[in-house]
């Protein structure tokens, strides 16, 4: 029921934003296709698919962009013969920039519960997948980005970049499942230092407290990604799937049995003058950093 919700939610969206984004079969690999900000092929040797995004110029997650990653994620999981999805940017030096911020700045109500609850989605196929899943971080992974990596069964990162849940460097609160999935990676007390002080931390200092898995140099991030992957691939599928399944689902349940709720604590909350006056801000310095 809830999985047809979702999927009813995503196919909603996916009109309202009025753009196609199938899913073609060709030959032995499936690829994106009237889409450019998303390529997903898969390996049918293998059953590894590679999912790489790609929405200059930070891969910023807007409505759009999740709709399509969600609709992507959907095929995959439905895929007999996809066993695994490795996470992955196209745009150098950023893996994620986490929520495009103008979707909650200034915002459209309408608009802004949708985007919340694709969020939602995102997050529910990610961290509730039958596959394995892995991110191969590329890039700086503030905040959303983080959300995704951290979603993930496994993370491999490169050097010379940052990775956290910074909201409150914003003015804005981490939404419980966002807590409660860094909990899950690195424990409470290391959560509670990241998430109070919104802090962005190496790749170095990720590896250190558990965020990240390896860390390896960027130009071996893919095929690190996939010799991982095939590691993964060797144990007993039922067995994996269920302890996953065992660990995840009282997480999931969390976020699932409140979602409308969720919605609409956000919405209350990111339509806050005090909010918006901090998101105001807070784009105004992104763009101040730019011009020095
Ligand atoms: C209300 C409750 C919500 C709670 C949950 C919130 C979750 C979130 O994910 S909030 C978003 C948090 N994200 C960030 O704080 C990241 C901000 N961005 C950066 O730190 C940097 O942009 C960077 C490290 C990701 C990349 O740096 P650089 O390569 O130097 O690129 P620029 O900073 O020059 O940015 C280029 C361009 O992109 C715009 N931009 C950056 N991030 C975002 C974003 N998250 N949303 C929308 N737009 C973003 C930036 O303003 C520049 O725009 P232009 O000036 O128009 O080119």
């Amino acid at each position: 029921m809830a999985a047809r919700m979702a999927f009813s939610r995503l196919t909603r969206s996916l009109c309202e934003v009025g753009r196609s984004r199938s899913l073609l079969l060709q030959s032995a690999r499936w690829v994106t296709s009237a889409s450019k900000t998303l390529t997903v092929t898969m390996d049918d040797k293998t059953g590894i698919a590679e999912m790489s995004l790609n929405r200059p110029p930070v891969n910023s997650l807007s409505l759009e962009f999740m709709t399509e990653i969600n609709i992507a994620l959907e095929k995959l999981e439905h895929e007999k013969f996809c066993r695994g999805v490795i996470i992955t940017s196209a745009i150098p030096k950023i893996f994620s920039a986490g929520l495009d911020i103008l979707e909650m700045y200034q915002p459209k109500p309408e608009r802004l519960s949708e985007f919340w609850k694709t969020l939602q989605d995102m997050w529910l196929l990610l961290f509730g997948s039958r596959l394995t899943t892995i991110a191969a971080i590329n890039g700086h992974s503030p905040a959303g980005g983080a959300l995704v990596a951290m979603s993930c069964d496994y993370r491999i990162m490169a050097p010379g970049f940052n990775i956290g849940l910074n909201e409150t460097q914003l003015g804005i609160v981490p939404p419980f499942w966002f807590i409660d999935t860094m909990m899950h990676t690195i424990g409470s007390r290391q959560t509670e230092l990241c998430c109070q002080k919104g802090l962005m931390l190496s790749t170095e200092e990720a590896a250190r407290i558990g965020l990240v898995d390896k860390v390896v140099p960027l130009d071996q991030i893919a095929s690190e990604a996939k010799a991982e992957m095939q590691s993964w691939l060797k144990i007993p599928v039922a067995a994996k799937l269920i302890t996953k399944q065992t660990i995840r689902a009282p997480i999931l349940e969390k976020l699932q049995t409140r979602q409308e709720a969720d919605v609409q604590n956000f919405c209350n909350f990111a339509m806050k003058d005090s909010v918006q006056k901090s998101l105001g801000m807070y784009l105004e310095n992104l763009k101040k950093k730019q011009k020095e």
